[in-house]
């Protein structure tokens, strides 16, 4: 380019001009030939060109397009300084973009309304080129190969021959470059003239029709859609991926869960001021790694690799791990049930973790609050209730933490033991157990517990923890819907230090604790073992830690490690150690977790089925024996009718015998003369015949008292006769409560006055002989001597011994007659004797009927009998009635 002063090469002026068509509007523009661009140049003689240039256009815009551009080039040239050399005809390469458009603008526009009789665009750039150049291919530059004879305007005031001279004179390089362009620019322009020959031949029917256009448009409305409906897909698609990705991740956690694996997390904690003092550096590579690993630079520089389920950086805090944890934790409210813990070398920040500080509250307590806030969105559902228990495993000891520690000389800290529950969970009895409902208790709960805590300073910790800490949450759900209720733990451990003995320096009792310590972990990293490796036997029993969490390392739980670590390069081998053991654990494969269903109720209900089976049983046994005792009744019945038939025939019998003894009696009698006294006797003593009255048919013998006669037994008060027979005697003898009665009584024989031999009394007669005044009061010195027949023949004095019906009816009227005692007396007697007590037991036997009737009282000593004695009816009674009976008979 040419500077301002610089002698600038005689050229003549060249107004670079793009066509339209060719080129964006926008692009058109005047050039410096140093900077050629697209157009070979047209040659335009300083004033005339314009001039001519200015003549092209219509008479409304001439006078501002020429103010224009008047005001254009006088600035360009003022600018340039070449003022002189241009009005001698020097050449001008102009650049001028920024008024370039809006002059390009007034040369199209005024080149349109006046010269163009054909208006496409291409013409009428042409037109516009042509009439803006004006020039004749002969007045171009002669011989030029530049140059065309359309295309080039000669200025007609200078000769052709001078331009040639000029640009010989000045062979610059840019000409070379020109020529080049101005070939192109032929080249195009004979396709332009090619092209707008065949225009000039296409007819408005070889034209695409209206059809074409509407199909065009139509096309274009399609393709508007199309293109539409391909960005919503694209979108869809992105939005589809995302879900799918973030299913799929949920669905990979659903296969681990399912899986039963134990997750794995890994935290890192920042370097402290000690470590950073002493120069430590980090060994934990987290940047080189990918996602969920890290790598641990040795001290021979090489890394070794661990992966995973989550990984902390130091720059983690306590609300991004609890994030992670959150969806396990939840779990717990669905009825399962969860263990966390935490592990890792002293200081290493399980406590952190687990527990955390007033500041940075850890899961323990943000877990709580979680559940807190889970069951009070669940509460149209579901209704929890939550109680905590806190234990610390100390020198294999179980300490509760819930329960303040009395002084132990006053009162033993109460000793804690494992047990295994009837559902095959270990349970402690005995373990404090707090109901919980607010955030503000846990968070006092928790602190009163940690407080309690057993701690101690080691040189890696100041407040190292020195016991296992195990916090347990129980759920209890009760689902309002269906009833349902579950019942599930979740244990919080936050482990000791896995530390060396050797590398902390303890002693003592410090010393005592580590190596409680280290056993306890070793027993856990053998059932981790165990449990990779899916032995038959997992030694759970070995510590008490590993026996409580029996269940949740190798059950049907959701168990969740943290692995902390120090980034410190001091600590290289105890992370190394512990993040061997975390993989180890994260490789153990335990059943899915399952639900857990209150066993409380279960239990109860097991109890309560059990009952029933006890009852349906014992209901069984009753059935049968009262089946048995139908079966007795029924056998006895007949044994009874058996028994009343032989009864029957027995008194038919004893009335013939009767009647054939009477005949005797009558014999002897009317062939002796009667004394006095018997026949006053006699003529009293009923007649030994047959009664005349119809006898009654038997009744059924039993020994159950009917419920009738039972509560008449109970409501009315046992008669006393003796009472009965002084007040009112003739309400007695009316009185139907009477029943048969069988008594002995002794009686002294009698002598005859006239015939001195002595009367042997019988039966009834005799009855009547015994209680004849004088002698009765002779024999027993004060009263008539009733027995029983166990009695019998202990007297020489007796002489006879019958068997009576005792019928008060009947002793009232024979002592009426003939005895000298009072009714008093003779009652007292009755009620004195083994016998009236015998008949005692029978007052509220007889049947009902039988005591209403009244008119009808069995007399054959064997019905006596029968009805006297206690019958149990069994086969074996049977035998021994029968025995009985003979004797009777
Ligand atoms: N991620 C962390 N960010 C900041 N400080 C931490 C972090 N982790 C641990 N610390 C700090 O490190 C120190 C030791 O932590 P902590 O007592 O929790 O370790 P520990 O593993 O429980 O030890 P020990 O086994 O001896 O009980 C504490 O002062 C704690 O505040």
């Amino acid at each position: 380019m040419y500077r301002e002063g610089e002698n600038a090469p005689a050229v003549p002026v060249q107004l670079h001009l793009l066509p339209p068509v060719l080129y964006p509007k926008e692009r058109l523009c005047f050039d410096f030939l140093d900077e050629p661009t697209w157009c070979s140049p047209h040659v335009v003689k300083d004033q005339d060109a314009w001039v001519r240039l200015k003549s092209c256009f219509t008479p409304d815009t001439t006078s501002s397009i020429d103010l224009e551009l008047d005001k254009i080039f006088s600035s360009i040239v003022q600018f340039h300084g070449w003022q002189r050399r241009f009005m001698a005809g020097n050449l001008i390469y102009i650049c001028f973009y920024t008024y370039m458009d809006r002059f390009l603008d007034y040369i199209v526009d005024g080149l349109c309304f006046s010269n163009c009789s054909e208006k496409t665009p291409e013409l009428e750039t042409l037109t516009l080129s042509m009439k803006l150049l004006n020039l004749d291919a002969d007045q171009t530059l002669e011989g030029s190969p530049n140059c065309d004879s359309e295309n080039v305007v000669s200025n007609g005031g200078e000769s052709n021959s001078d331009i040639h001279s000029d640009q010989e004179q000045h062979t610059l390089p840019i000409f070379e470059k020109i020529e080049k362009l101005s070939n192109k620019v032929k080249i195009l322009r004979r396709e332009h003239i090619a092209l707008s020959n065949e225009v000039k031949t296409i007819t408005s029917d070889s034209l695409p029709g209206s059809e074409v256009f509407t199909a065009l448009q139509n096309l274009g409305e399609e393709h508007e859609t199309l293109k539409k409906k391909y960005q919503e897909e694209c979108q869809t698609l992105k939005t589809k991926f995302h879900q799918e990705s973030t299913e799929r991740r949920k669905l990979y956690n659903e296969v681990i869960e399912l899986k039963g694996n134990i997750r794995v997390f890994c935290r890192c904690r920042p370097l402290n001021q000690d470590e950073i003092t002493k120069g430590s550096t980090s060994v934990v590579d987290f940047e080189s790694s990918q996602e969920n690993e890290l790598k641990i630079t040795a001290s021979d520089s090489s890394k070794k690799q661990f992966k995973f389920d989550h990984i902390f950086r130091p720059e983690d805090n306590q609300e991004a791990v609890f994030s992670q944890t959150l969806p396990l934790v939840v779990s717990v409210l669905d009825g399962f049930n969860v263990c966390i813990f935490a592990y890792g070398q002293t200081g290493t920040g399980k406590t952190f973790t687990m527990e955390g500080n007033a500041e940075n509250r850890g899961v323990n307590y943000r877990t709580l609050e979680e559940l807190f806030k889970v069951s009070k969105e669940r509460s149209e559902i579901m209704r929890y209730e939550v109680s905590v228990s806190m234990l610390e495993v100390y020198n294999e000891k179980i300490r509760d933490l819930l329960v303040e520690d009395k002084d132990p000389e006053q009162q033993p800290p109460k000793k804690l033991e494992i047990k295994q529950s009837a559902e095959g969970t270990q349970e402690v009895p005995g373990l404090a157990e707090v109901a919980v409902s607010k955030t503000d208790e846990v968070w006092e709960l928790l602190k009163n517990g940690s407080r309690v805590r057993s701690v101690g300073s080691t040189n890696a910790n100041e407040l190292s923890s020195r016991s296992h800490c195990l916090l347990r949450v129980t759920v209890r759900g009760e689902n309002l819907v269906n009833g349902h209720k579950t019942r599930s733990h979740l244990w919080l451990v936050d482990l000791a230090g896995s530390e060396r003995v050797g590398k902390i320096e303890v002693e003592g009792e410090r010393l005592k604790e580590s190596q409680f310590i280290n056993k306890s972990l070793s027993a856990l990293g053998d059932v981790i073992s165990a449990l990779a490796s899916k032995t038959s036997h997992i030694p759970y029993r070995n510590s008490k830690l590993t026996h409580i969490l029996q269940s949740s390392l190798g059950g049907d739980c959701k168990t969740l490690m943290f692995v902390q670590i120090s980034p410190s390069s001091a600590d290289l081998g105890e992370t190394i150690c512990s993040l061997n053991f975390a993989s180890r654990v994260r490789g153990v494969e335990h059943g899915p977790a399952r639900k857990q269903t209150d066993v409380t109720d279960l239990f109860k209900y097991k109890q309560l089925a059990e009952k029933a089976k006890h009852d349906e049983k014992e209901t069984k046994k009753l059935q049968d024996s009262v089946q048995s005792l139908q079966l007795r009744l029924s056998a006895r019945e007949h044994i009874c009718r058996t028994l009343q038939e032989k009864v029957r025939d027995l008194e038919s019998q004893l009335a013939e015998e009767r009647k054939t003894r009477q005949k005797q009696e009558n014999r002897a009698l009317s062939s002796l003369k009667p004394p006095l006294g018997l026949s006053t006797i006699s003529e009293k003593r009923p007649p030994l015949g047959p009664s005349t009255k119809p006898r009654l048919p038997l009744r059924r013998i039993t020994n159950f008292v009917s419920s009738q006669s039972q509560s008449q037994s109970e409501s009315k008060p046992k008669p006393n006769y003796a009472n009965l027979l002084s007040s009112n005697e003739k309400e007695n003898i009316s009185k139907p409560i009477m029943r048969a009665r069988r008594g002995s009584f002794v009686s002294k024989p009698v002598q005859t006055a006239t015939t001195g031999s002595v009367l042997k009394p019988k039966r009834r007669a005799s009855v009547a002989a015994a209680f004849h005044s004088e002698s009765v009061a002779g024999a027993s010195g004060g009263g008539p001597r009733l027995r029983n027949e166990s009695n019998n023949n202990n007297t020489n004095r007796v002489v006879g011994r019958h068997s009576f019906v005792w019928d008060p009816q009947r002793v009232w009227r024979t002592s009426r007659v003939q005895s000298p005692l009072n009714g008093k007396e003779v009652a007292a007697v009755v009620e004195a004797t083994p016998v009236a007590a015998a008949a005692r037991r029978f007052m509220g036997s007889p049947p009902s009927s039988q005591a209403v009737v009244g008119s009808w009282k069995p007399k054959h000593p064997t019905v006596v009998a029968l009805q006297r004695k206690q019958l149990v009816w069994s086969p074996l009674k049977h035998r021994g009635t029968k025995a009985v009976r003979k004797s009777f008979v």
